[in-house]
């Protein structure tokens, strides 16, 4: 059981996450104490690719100096939707060097672009108290079903303590497709902890019932903070209307 700060990961009972998305350093201050004090808001992402890269290991020293949460440090390169392009060696050195900083709880590793670099990573997470969460995403379009229950599977053999999927549908039944391939992951790989999410509108709703199909937390936004990919509700509306399994 993935444990964090004393929070379970569990999709009998979805935590929301608020990320802190925002491109001057100065800016942070003020989301990281809306979502502090947000309680809606469970776990708080850091989101550091907005950021000049030199100011990476500042903006977690000042997030983790406000925000007693359990936090997820997260690098989200161009290749996947985010804002910076790195090379695999530039990614992993600057996620080395935040786990060396310190106060990170869960080191979003995009285990494809990292390559080689993958099962390092998880081990300096580890090594640095922190949990590895694989992560992939679509912004362009929703993989085959057993493409996307494979992606989840396939984190969980590779050592993922958690594992994440980002997808776009196209249709209502892309967004369907990806709960399929949630429940389907969940049914094969009971004891890793598995997040999905469908973006944007058509996406929206299963940010509100993935629980229901095996995924432990979904992503929200706090009043004064901006959404870090599109479909992402309010935090205090995703409490109040969260979907769990069973009924
Ligand atoms: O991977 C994810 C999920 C996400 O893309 C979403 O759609 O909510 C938001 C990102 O900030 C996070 O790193």
């Amino acid at each position: 059981m993935v444990s964090l700060r004393g929070l379970t990961l569990t999709a009998a009972r979805p935590r929301i996450i608020v990320p802190l998305f925002a491109r001057d350093p100065a800016a942070l201050c003020p989301l990281a104490k809306a979502a502090s004090a947000d309680p809606a808001a469970e776990l708080v992402e850091l989101r550091l690719d907005p950021l000049p890269a030199d100011e990476f290991l500042n903006a977690l020293a000042l997030v983790r100096g406000i925000v007693d949460k359990p936090l997820v440090v997260t690098i989200r390169t161009r290749a996947e939707g985010g804002e910076l392009a790195l090379t695999p060696d530039a990614y992993a050195a600057h996620c080395r060097a935040l786990l060396a900083r310190g106060g990170v709880d869960v080191l979003d590793i995009e285990w494809r672009a990292c390559g080689a670099f993958r099962a390092e990573l998880r081990d300096a997470a580890h090594a640095a108290g922190a949990a590895a969460l694989f992560s992939e995403h679509h912004f362009d379009a929703t993989p085959a079903t057993d493409a996307m229950a494979d992606t989840l599977t396939g984190m969980a053999d590779a050592g993922a303590d958690i594992a994440k999927l980002a997808v776009m549908p196209r249709c209502a039944a892309d967004a369907a497709r990806l709960l399929e391939a949630t429940a389907r992951a969940a049914d094969a790989r009971p004891d890793t902890p598995l997040i999905t999410m469908s973006m944007g509108p058509l996406g929206a709703v299963t940010r509100f019932c993935g629980g229901a199909f095996g995924s432990c937390a979904t992503f929200g936004v706090t009043s004064g903070t901006s959404a870090s990919a599109p479909g992402q509700p309010p935090a205090d509306v995703l409490k109040a209307k969260l979907i769990t399994a069973p009924l």
